[in-house]
């Protein structure tokens, strides 16, 4: 079978496989939960000739939670699936722990899975289910039975082992899932968008509860798919980014998202401003030690961050966290700018206002104003220099 046929037939299967194990696969016996790393190395897949993830190389370290956000079609999804096995790359490896993976059928990766539908038997009671993998593996009916009770109790399901899926509300369903997954003792755990067919609210209590589920299985790696960047920035100790099948940029959470090294980061991962400035030259070392630059932006000169790759003359842009604008009566010292008021929305827990500052639209986030302004009012605005930073105006893979 052609790579490209083999990779169209196994997205088809899908991550049921993966949850699935071949009865033709050997018993693993008892696992500790996780406890392994996951690298890419040079991953290349290509469906039907059309490269969808180009040269991808990233290592997620045993223990962590992983975010892969990107949008649509940036070849999250397929990467993932080059893990589990659903797809083969047409160069690269990809290793789980220090095992080679690469060429193993899905079933023998010793993978848990989740998917964005549940997926789960819909014939089968809720214990049979968790069970499903276990038998599979011909393990003895005392360690599934230890097993399905540990999985369903880590989930908060413990009540509900008798039912059938149909009589489960959606975020119940996604949980026994994640439990089916867990049963196996899987070297990792692959989550794709696994609460994007949940509503808001219940999706924000199962972020919670994954988090609490990763503080019980500490040495339980996983990788999480998802476009929704507060999901990310939530779970994952570290982030990648994906942009058109390759990684834009990687990091710690904090880190990506205070210091983005580059425009698409700063834009997808949170909202950033951005205004283009020039800089002029060195400023002295700032409270904290740090090297500072004079940027000119228009008629104003701020003190910023230095930034390794940018020397003086350079025209860049400086990225400003909504959060970090302020009017500037709040903001003693620092870098002031003059903004026009455009709109204003009140939201219950903040005031959004965007602005107007020589052609660049900016946005601010403040806690709620007694008095808030009007759009057509000028605003005295301020920000901190450790709060800005400087970005070169092209792509670029950020730190590592
Ligand atoms: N089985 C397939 N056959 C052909 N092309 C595919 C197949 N699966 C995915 N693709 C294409 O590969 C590219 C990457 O898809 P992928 O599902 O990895 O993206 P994604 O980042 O996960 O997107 P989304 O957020 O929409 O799920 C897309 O252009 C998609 O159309």
């Amino acid at each position: 079978m052609s790579d490209a046929a083999m990779n169209t037939e196994a997205s088809r299967n899908g991550a049921m496989a993966a949850s699935s194990p071949s009865p033709t696969a050997p018993s693993s016996g008892v696992r500790a939960v996780g406890g392994e790393g996951i690298t890419f190395e040079g991953v290349t897949v290509a469906y039907k000739g059309t490269v969808v993830l180009e040269n991808f190389s990233l290592q997620v370290r045993q223990g962590e939670i992983m975010a892969l956000i990107g949008p649509s079609g940036s070849g999250k999804t397929t990467a993932l699936r080059a893990v589990a096995g659903f797809v083969r790359p047409a160069a690269g490896r990809v290793r789980i722990g220090e095992t080679d993976v690469t060429n193993l059928a899905p079933y023998a990766r010793g993978i848990g899975m989740v998917v964005q539908n549940y997926a789960l038997f819909p014939h089968m009671r809720i214990e049979d289910n968790v069970a499903f993998g276990l038998k599979a593996q011909r393990a003895s009916a005392a360690l599934i039975a230890e097993r399905v009770e540990e999985c369903l109790r880590l989930v908060g399901m413990s009540g509900y082992r008798g039912r059938f899926p149909r009589e489960l509300s959606g975020g119940q369903q996604q949980r026994v899932a994640i439990a089916r997954a867990l049963a196996i003792q899987p070297r990792v755990l692959l989550l794709d968008e696994p609460l994007s067919a949940l509503d808001a609210q219940i999706r924000r209590s199962m972020v919670e509860e994954l988090a609490k589920l990763h503080r019980d299985l500490p040495n339980l790696t996983v990788l999480y798919v998802t476009h929704d960047q507060s999901e990310a920035l939530t779970l994952a100790d570290r982030i990648a980014i994906m942009k058109d099948g390759r990684l834009s940029a990687f990091g710690p959470s904090t880190e990506l998202y205070g210091r983005p090294p580059n425009r698409f980061t700063a834009e997808f991962l949170g909202r950033a401003n951005l205004l283009p400035v020039r800089i002029e030259g060195p400023a002295d070392a700032g409270p904290m030690g740090d090297d500072l630059v004079r940027v000119r932006f228009c008629s104003s000169e701020w003190l910023v961050p230095a930034h390794p790759s940018l020397a003086s003359g350079s025209q860049c842009l400086v990225c400003i966290r909504p959060h970090h604008l302020k009017p500037a009566e709040d903001h003693h010292g620092g870098n002031r700018l003059q903004a026009a008021v455009t709109a204003v929305q009140w939201q219950g827990d903040h005031h959004a206002i965007t602005l107007e500052c020589a052609g660049n639209a900016l946005r601010l986030v403040s806690p709620p104003l007694r008095e808030p302004p009007v759009p057509g009012m000028p605003l005295d605005l301020g920000f901190a220099a450790i709060d800005a930073t400087l970005i070169a105006d092209e792509a670029g893979v950020g730190h590592g």
